[in-house]
């Protein structure tokens, strides 16, 4: 187990800056998740935690002590990439065995921990199985065993699921949490999929541009993101464009938004006036017939049934559309006239233009 602190990691490639003082942490047994589009950094942060790339500035530190001199294979990480690249002429349990054996473990030792992890990753009885000869699947789970095998102080996974079809990546997925949390591992995973992050982490960096935009747990970042750039990314989302009139408390604002006055919960540096935008998930929103205390009066612009669910637009009276979803035999007429009711608890308030 081990503590990891990042503090302002720069990486230029020739004039391209790739990252931008990234700073992160994990406390120890904690599952960080490095979420973003394609190029924001996030393998170049991970390589860089791997020893595989220097930076150009910045601190990284495990258990407080610096590992900036520390060349790569002495930094004790299990390192699990896309790529995962299993010797093709080794066996299995060769393949798992490989690091032990480049340590000088006995034999005895070797043929004790290979089995023992191989029944971790539910691998039990493929140890003779060339590489070819196992699924994707399999092969991805010989790649995590051949990481643990070691039992790194710190596991770093760079999309490890980015060659498994959407069913085996469900089952992997969960595998690594499983195994992460059973072995008390601290781990940092590479992902540019929300839903992956949101289900396997304890704490999410939403990065942008070499940056990180937001660093907090996952129902944080989806609940209260600082901008809409980490709202957007982070799940379905409708913003309704509005004027923030007076502050009403502690991080509580009050504003006017589709002809309603609201007091909702800010982002705390927020100032009374300031053009702002509010953040209404689909889930926080209601249908609701006319009459009954509804937030907002619409009209239905589109619908989908979607099986376990109906998609529904509402066009507000200022311009404003809203996006929810109802219960899949909930009576939904294009043209109808409806009510909103928010669930205010869920309505969060951020500063305006920050895509
Ligand atoms: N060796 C390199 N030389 C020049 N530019 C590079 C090099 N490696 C990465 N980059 C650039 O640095 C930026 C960050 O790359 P990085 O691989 O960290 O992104 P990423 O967020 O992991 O993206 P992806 O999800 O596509 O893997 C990208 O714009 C990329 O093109």
């Amino acid at each position: 187990m081990a503590t990891v602190d990042v503090k302002n990691l720069c990486k230029r490639y020739d004039d391209f800056v790739a990252l931008d003082g990234v700073s992160i942490a994990a406390r120890s047994g904690e599952l960080v998740t490095l979420l973003g589009p394609s190029g924001c950094g996030k393998s170049t942060t991970l390589r860089c935690l791997a020893g595989f790339l220097e930076p150009d500035g910045g601190e990284m530190a495990v258990d407080g002590q610096s590992i900036l001199a520390t060349p790569s294979n002495r930094r004790g990480f299990g390192v699990v990439f896309q790529n995962y690249a299993l010797f093709p002429h080794m066996t299995v349990a060769e393949n798992i065995g490989y690091g032990l054996r480049l340590r000088k473990c006995s034999g005895s030792e070797i043929t004790t921990r290979v089995h023992d992890v191989m029944s971790l990753v539910k691998l039990t009885g493929l140890e003779h199985r060339m590489p070819r000869e196992i699924s994707g699947g399999q092969q991805q789970r010989v790649a995590l065993a051949r990481a643990l095998v070691l039992k790194p102080k710190l596991l770093l996974l760079d999309e490890p699921l980015a060659n498994l079809d959407a069913r085996l990546r469900d089952e992997v997925r969960w595998l690594i949490r499983d195994l992460q949390q059973q072995s008390g591992i601290t781990a940092f995973y590479v992902t540019h999929d929300q839903s992956e992050a949101m289900a396997i982490s304890d704490m999410v960096a939403v990065m942008k541009k070499g940056r990180v935009a937001q660093f907090a747990t996952p129902r944080e970042i989806y609940q209260k993101p600082v901008e809409r750039y980490v709202a957007d990314f982070t799940g379905e989302a409708n913003f309704l464009s509005c004027r923030s009139l007076e502050a009403c408390g502690e991080g509580r604002m009050r504003i006017s938004v589709g002809g309603a006055e609201l007091d909702v919960d800010c982002v705390p540096s927020l100032e009374p006036g300031e053009a702002a935008e509010l953040l209404l998930r689909p889930e926080s929103l209601q249908l609701a017939t006319l009459g009954e205390d509804v937030t907002f009066r619409g009209r239905i612009v589109k619908s989908a049934f979607l099986g376990a669910s109906q998609h529904c637009e509402i066009a507000l009276a200022d311009g404003g559309v809203l996006k929810l979803t109802t219960a899949p035999n909930a009576p939904v007429r294009i043209g109808d006239e409806v009510g909103i009711v928010v669930d205010r608890s869920h309505a969060w308030l951020m500063p305006e233009g920050t895509k």
